[in-house]
């Protein structure tokens, strides 16, 4: 019987890296058979998570960490359901073409990335496969090439919160959660954080432990931006002895550096005067300067929101100079400041106050057009009176993980010719755009965002048309 809450150690007879450390922490056996142990099978698949499918003698599927299509393996059950098991691998029997070393130390364990043990194309041809089958799940079936858009594999993650836990030993533990589990992982480097974030875990552990209460810190942020590193600490109470040890401590290391203040309703305050924050947007030739704060959405990954960004515009880019495009969701302006260096007639809607005011100045000081408004994108009426207003020839709409699920049903009976829908939950992407094909929208362009390397997260883009309102629009101008 799988213990509760013991982890079990996994074995590499055959040595192949990835394997030697044990995947999980602690599950609870749900109540059933679990009886099953340790048994060789035969992985037949990848799940969207990245485990390997395979099954027991009895036909019960088994979910195997770390295994790979094609593989046989010796699979150890932590966790028996009624309706499959949970396992790990314990020993590859026979590896796969495709399986890769994985290129951090504590893989297998930090519960940041579940992907290191498969080839980087493998990890992108799985990202494809996924949204390409969520889709058919709905009935919608992707037709024609699926763009992949990536950047390097490695070194790529530009911002990263790291949990603090001090343990009863008084030990400081400092890093990301070990996989389905609260535990922390205690980190000494990391193979997907920018070089200079990653460079600073050692010396933040250290810090850590020269604090006189770092039971008072909640967790870190780090943030690389243009030409600056940053610095909050989510500090639960007040201590003036750490915060000042902070501010040497990010002086030394020439970081700027804020802090939430506050168990309930923390505060934020530069604990330094900041350099500015900003990040760059490449448009043709132009070069566009993003401003923010600590807290604004900003998407992790330079370099392929880069290539989203590139790929919006050059979907879009048979319109017509001032063609109206709404832009919901728009945080700090990442895809409504290029659309608008291109000519669009933009207006963005946003739900966080403070990143609409960021937004309208990073328009300014870009000298764009950007009508910013603050919504609630849940509520129907908001979005009716955008729609209403702008008249909008195309949508671009970027949700959170929850999707979009009453605008989608809005644009059915009150279609609007493009919709761009750039998603990071392919499943709810699945559901929302099912509603629009029915109604009646074809899906022209597709591609899937390789963001997150080395984990399972997919973001992707589907630029899709609603013919007959394309049309009507175009008898209307040929009339008006
Ligand atoms: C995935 S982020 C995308 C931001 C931006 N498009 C970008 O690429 O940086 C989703 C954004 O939706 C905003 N948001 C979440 N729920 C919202 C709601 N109900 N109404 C309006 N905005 C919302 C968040 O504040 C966040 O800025």
């Amino acid at each position: 019987m799988a213990g509760l809450g013991k982890r079990r150690p996994a074995r590499s007879r055959s040595g192949v890296s990835g394997l030697d450390q044990p995947r999980h922490a602690s599950h609870a056996t749900s109540g059933a058979d679990s009886s099953q142990g340790t048994s060789e099978l035969t992985i037949h698949g990848l799940a969207h998570d990245g485990r390997g499918v395979g099954r027991h003698a009895d036909g019960k599927t088994v979910f195997v960490d770390g295994a790979l299509d094609g593989e046989r393996v010796r699979a150890s059950v932590h966790v028996s359901r009624k309706r499959f098991d949970e396992a790990h691998v314990s020993e590859v029997v026979e590896a796969s073409p495709a399986r890769a070393t994985p290129p951090c130390p504590h893989y297998g364990r930090c519960g940041g990335c579940d992907l290191q043990h498969l080839a980087v194309a493998s990890q992108r041809e799985h990202k494809v496969g996924v949204l390409r089958e969520l889709m058919a799940r709905q009935g919608v079936e992707l037709l024609g090439e699926i763009q992949v858009l990536a950047g390097d594999a490695e070194g790529y993650r530009r911002r990263a919160r790291l949990g603090v836990r001090v343990d009863s030993n008084g030990r400081v533990r400092m890093g990301f959660r070990a996989r389905h589990s609260h535990r922390l992982i205690d980190l000494e480097t990391c193979s997907v954080m920018r070089p200079e974030l990653a460079e600073l875990l050692a010396p933040l552990r250290q810090h850590l432990e020269s604090l006189e209460a770092p039971r008072h810190v909640g967790h870190l942020e780090l943030l690389a931006t243009d030409d600056a590193v940053t610095l909050v600490l989510r500090q639960l109470r007040q201590h003036d002895g750490d915060l000042e040890r902070w501010r040497v401590f990010a002086g030394q290391h020439g970081l700027n550096i804020g802090v939430w203040l506050g168990r309930d309703n923390p505060r934020f305050e530069w604990l330094s005067a900041p350099e500015r924050l900003s990040c760059r947007l490449r448009v043709d030739r132009q070069v566009l300067q993003l401003g923010l704060e600590p807290g604004d959405f900003l998407q992790a990954n330079e370099a392929v929101n880069q290539c989203m960004v590139d790929s919006v515009v050059e979907w879009l880019a048979a319109l017509p100079a001032d063609t109206p495009v709404l832009d919901l969701f728009a945080g700090i302006g990442n895809f409504s400041l290029p659309l608008a260096a291109r000519g669009a007639r933009v207006m963005a809607a946003e739900g966080n106050a403070a990143m609409v005011e960021r937004l309208a100045a990073n328009a300014a000081l870009n000298e764009l057009t950007v009508e910013a408004r603050q919504a609630d994108l849940g509520d129907a009426t908001a979005v009716e009176r955008l729609l209403t207003e702008l008249a909008p020839e195309v949508l671009v709409l970027d949700p959170p993980r929850s999707g979009a699920n009453t605008l989608c049903r809005q644009l059915t009976y009150r279609p609007v010719p493009r919709v761009l829908y750039i998603s990071c939950d392919p499943a709810t992407l699945a559901r929302d755009v099912a509603r629009l094909v029915e109604a009646g929208y074809v899906i022209r362009r597709s591609a899937v965002a390789d963001m997150f390397s080395h984990t399972s997260h997919l973001e992707s883009m589907l630029l899709l048309e609603h013919p007959d309102s394309m049309r009507q629009r175009q008898g209307a101008s040929a009339h008006g």
